[in-house]
């Protein structure tokens, strides 16, 4: 036998194990309902694959098969059964003669095992062996009475199955199946290729120039950095010495002016001794003038007793005789002579001094009216620069006037949270720099600035909550720095006319570095237009230029300048303030210094002035006094002349001692006059001495300031020299990985100023390439490579995809051919089998569409004998039936099956057509093996061994081997209940 046992145990009502043997070709398994007749069915069909729960009648889950316990019996916790196959005439393809299947099944664990001859296997494997032997889950083999009360009704594609069973074309549906899923796959991964292709050849395009770009880049890189590290070490080195150089300088001058800070103190001490001497001298002079005062009174009191004197002698003489009188008035001519001549002496004297006094008074006049003319002018100047400060004061007090926004958060700020200020205060531009810093800032120069976003949110809503205009709002979390690139830098560097970068030409707190490193970082300052065009051009225009008179080159290369230029906003404002500030100091020294000049002349002028008039008042004294002695001294050489006495001129002594006394007293005049005369000289001289000292100070001084702007120009230089230094230094370390020892001693001996023109050019030309991707030449070869692989790949997805398709019809062709050859010897046993069925009659197989056989319905038209009716819907339960296993057993004919089980198959037909149907079933005796469930006693009869399935109130069906006459017992028994 080909199914020679089963084997049971715990599979639905098969709690106990339960061996079934087979040993003829029908066997019949009778049993009351329930009884668990067609739970063995289900058993083969399970081990032979089954995976639908619901075909095996069973509950939710697959373990709903395993024995589930009754009243008096414990659920068991594995389903277990065997389906032991006779293989010798190889109906399996397998070398074994005999094949043993067994699926097993644990509640606990819901795991399924599957074994062939006791091997584990997959199911897989189960359900290929079973493949097109005419077994397996929707085989012909197993056929129910469903199955056959359902094959009129169905529609014809879905009564194809059961001829493409038949036709044994499954393995081949099964293969076009995973053929066409193969195809599908492949044209998915084509297209999932194709995608990655495009994505990839996408890529590509910009990372070839990309890898050109990089490639370019080292080559340029490569170039410099060989040029470059001579350079830099000739940098160092002159660097070096320059700022040496720049540090002995330093060094002198501020030698030379702490000596001339000493000079100086020095020189102040001696003005100040000087002072003291002169004014030691005004009181000597002073004493002297008490003297003069005095003397000068005793001078008129002896003149005033010469006077009466004199006229004592007159009237004496007139008394006298003419010897005595002779003699008298004698005496009288030669002391008026003596006094004569003695004031005439005085006079000439003081004559000389009066000119000499007024020249030098006129000296001073001149001097103090030129001192007074500067002067004038000098405060002019100063009080035009106060007047313009006033002014720029005034604008300073309403900073933000056409601002509207800007003034209004200004105003509320203190009511406002985060606001650090506006751009314009927050950043001082250093000393004329202010124009190039605000045309670097631009519209930036009015930005409020907030700690961060939520403040400037805040201060928005504010403006429009008040409707207070607009404003630009920076928040510091927001800014980052930007610097332009060590390329820029260095050609920066050596544009003719560099100033800075604009970030290094302004103060501000250090919390507000960022800011201005992301405002002014890349903004370049340049002397002057002609000199920031060409900077631009050699910055490929990449970076804003801004003039110190406020011009700017723009990136791109447009231009804005002009009138506007001198914009004012409070950077300018308080930078031109700051500038007339340190102007209007430098004024008001000079104007100071003027003033004091004036002071000291007008001074001078003064006793020079009053010493002129002293001595004019002295001269006009004098001169009364030289008139009245003359005609003195006239009269009496007449009256002597008259008596006849010769004048004697020679006598130059008198003897009268008021005379003398006079003279004397006058010689004491002269001398005081003489000795003050010499200390105003002397003042004079120390006054001159002062001034030309002050003088001197001054030059000391000019001398001084302009050393110290020098000092301060050497200092700068020296910062930005030894800035230059640590330059070179970090670019020796960071891009070329070298102290300069070792660049000096790897530097070529090469012409620098070339190499520099040459360092500058690479430099320019790698600056032209911009951003520059090092990794593109690698990401390139990469992404070629991939893209090489896959097209190859794709290339063998297509092919692979061809060859599918001719193998998938290739298939089609065997089926084709299978399924019509099979369907044309089914048709050809089934009128003939039609007819024993039906007792006569007529049937016949026809395709819905010929020209489709891989897919077509398949329509039955019979005609019972003596019906019309065609419609087989329109038949009856029992012929329906009938006709279907006509087609069933037309099929056995066309093709060995070589085991069929038929559950109750026959349960709609008459008495006489149950015989018909079981007589039948002898035809086949010898080439298929019949497992028939079953409750009717004409089919019974037909079996050769007969198996009864009972069941106790334990729920556990048993088996037991029954003879005809028990088992049709049985039947009737269920036909009395
Ligand atoms: N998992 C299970 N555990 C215990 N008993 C089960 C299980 N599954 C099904 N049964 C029992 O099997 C019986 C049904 O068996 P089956 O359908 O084979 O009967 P039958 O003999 O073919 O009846 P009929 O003649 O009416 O077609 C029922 O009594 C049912 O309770």
């Amino acid at each position: 036998m080909f199914l020679k046992r089963i084997e049971l145990q715990g599979f639905k009502s098969f709690a106990d194990k339960t061996i079934i043997q087979f040993e003829n070709d029908i066997t019949g398994i009778v049993g009351p309902n329930g009884c668990g007749k067609s739970n063995v069915n289900d058993a083969i069909r399970w081990v032979l694959g089954e995976q639908s729960v619901k075909s095996l009648r069973s509950g939710s889950s697959m373990a709903d098969i395993i024995f589930s316990g009754s009243e008096y019996r414990k659920p068991v916790n594995m389903a277990k059964v065997t389906l032991v196959f006779d293989n010798s005439t190889k109906v399996f393809d397998s070398p074994f003669e005999e094949i043993e299947i067994t699926r097993q099944l644990q509640r606990s664990t819901n795991e399924a095992s599957y074994f062939i001859n006791k091997t584990p296997c997959r199911l897989k494997d189960i359900t290929d062996l079973v493949m097109d032997t005419g077994l397996g889950r929707d085989s012909l083999s197993i056929i129910t009475q469903g199955n056959i009360s359902s094959f009129a009704d169905a529609k014809p594609e879905d009564r194809r199955l059961l001829f493409e069973e038949a036709a044994g074309v499954s393995k081949y549906k099964k293969r076009k199946k995973i053929s066409l899923n193969k195809l599908n796959q492949t044209k998915e991964n084509l297209d999932r290729l194709q995608d990655i292709l495009d994505e990839l050849e996408r890529q590509l395009t910009p990372l070839s120039r990309q890898a050109k770009k990089a490639e370019k880049f080292l080559k340029l890189r490569e170039e410099l950095s060989k040029i470059e590290i001579s350079v830099l070490a000739e940098e160092i080195e002159s660097l070096n010495s320059q700022i040496e150089k720049l540090q002995k300088s330093l060094f002198e001058n501020k030698t030379i002016y702490t000596s001339k800070e000493a000079s100086l103190s020095k020189q102040d001490l001696d003005i100040m001794d000087l002072r003291k001497e002169m004014y030691a001298l005004d009181k000597q002079i002073n004493e002297l003038q008490g003297e003069y005062t005095k003397a000068m009174e005793e001078s008129y009191q002896l003149e005033k007793r010469k006077v009466e004197l004199d006229e004592k002698r007159k009237y004496a003489m007139s008394m006298a005789d003419n010897a005595k009188r002779k003699e008298q008035l004698k005496t009288l001519v030669d002391e008026a002579r003596f006094e004569y001549f003695d004031r005439k002496a005085r006079f000439d004297k003081q004559k000389a001094e009066l000119e000499l006094h007024t020249k030098s008074m006129n000296d001073l006049k001149s001097k103090t009216q030129r001192a007074e003319y500067e002067f004038r002018q000098s405060n002019d100047v100063y009080q035009q620069l106060l007047n313009q400060k006033q002014i720029l004061e005034n604008l300073a007090k309403q900073p933000f006037q056409h601002q509207a926004g800007v003034r209004a958060i200004m105003s509320a700020r203190r009511s406002l949270s985060g606001i650090e200020g506006v751009i314009s205060e927050l950043l001082k531009a250093h000393n004329n720099m202010a124009n190039a810093i605000n045309a670097a800032l631009g519209g930036s120069v009015y930005n409020i600035v907030t700690i961060d976003e939520r403040s400037a949110r805040e201060a928005i809503r504010f403006l429009k909550k008040n409707r207070s205009g607009r404003a630009t709002f920076l928040p510091m979390t927001v800014c980052k720095p930007r610097f332009a690139s060590n390329n820029q830098q260095l050609i920066a560097s050596n544009c003719n006319g560099f100033i800075d970068w604009a970030c290094n030409l302004v103060d501000c707190d250090e919390k507000y570095g960022d800011l201005r490193d992301r405002l002014l970082g890349n903004v370049l300052v340049i002397d002057a237009l002609e000199n920031a065009n060409e900077a631009a051009k050699m910055l490929n225009y990449q970076i804003k230029v801004v003039t110190l008179d406020g011009d700017i080159v723009h990136t791109g290369g447009s231009m804005t300048g002009g009138i506007t230029k001198n914009q004012t906003t409070p950077m300018t404002i308080r930078s031109q303030i700051e500038s007339i500030q340190s102007q209007i100091d430098g004024q008001k020294l000079k104007v100071d210094t003027l003033k004091e000049e004036m002071r000291v002349l007008n001074t001078r002028l003064d006793d020079e002035t009053d010493t002129c008039v002293h001595l004019q008042i002295e001269q006009a004294k004098l001169e009364n006094i030289l008139a009245t002695k003359k005609q003195k001294y006239d009269d009496y050489a007449a009256e002597l002349n008259q008596l006849g006495v010769e004048l004697d001129e020679s006598k130059e002594f008198v003897e009268d001692e008021i005379v003398v006394l006079m003279s004397k007293m006058h010689a004491r005049i002269d001398e005081i006059t003489s000795n003050m005369q010499s200390l105003r000289q002397k003042r004079f001289n120390k006054g001159n001495q002062v001034e030309e000292m002050e003088n001197q100070v001054r030059l000391t001084r000019r001398e001084m300031s302009s050393l110290q702007s020098e000092i301060h120009q050497d200092e700068l230089k020296l910062t930005q020299q030894q800035t230059y230094l640590e330059n070179a230094l970090m670019r020796l370390n960071t891009d070329y990985q070298m102290t300069y020892e070792n660049a000096k001693s790897q530097k070529e001996d090469i012409d620098i100023e070339q190499a520099k023109e040459r360092v500058l050019f690479l430099r320019q030309e790698i600056n032209k390439l911009g951003n520059v991707n090092l990794d593109a030449p690698k990401e390139y070869e990469e992404i070629k490579e991939r893209f090489d692989f896959m097209t190859s790949q794709k290339e063998d997805l297509e092919k692979a995809s061809e060859q599918i398709l001719a193998a998938i019809d290739e298939m089609d062709q065997t089926m084709i051919t299978q399924f019509k050859d099979m369907f044309d010897k089914i048709n050809a046993e089934l009128d003939g089998i039609f007819k024993s069925m039906f007792g006569g009659g007529k049937a016949k197989l026809s395709m819905v569409d010929p020209d489709d056989i891989l897919n077509t319905g398949i329509d039955i038209d019979v005609q019972p004998p003596g019906k019309l009716v065609k419609n087989i819907q329109a038949f009856s339960g029992g012929e329906k039936a009938l006709i279907a296993i006509s087609v069933l057993f037309a099929i056995l004919k066309a093709r060995t099956i070589p085991l069929c089980i038929f559950d109750e198959v026959e349960a709609a037909l008459d008495q006489a057509n149950v015989e018909r149907f079981a007589k039948y079933l002898s035809h086949y005796r010898g080439q298929s093996q019949f497992i028939v469930v079953t409750h009717r006693p004409g089919t019974m009869e037909q079996c050769d061994t007969l198996y009864g399935v009972t069941m106790q109130k334990d729920g556990v069906s048993k088996l037991l081997r029954v003879q005809l006459k028990d088992a049709i017992h049985y039947t009737d028994k269920e036909a009395e209940q």
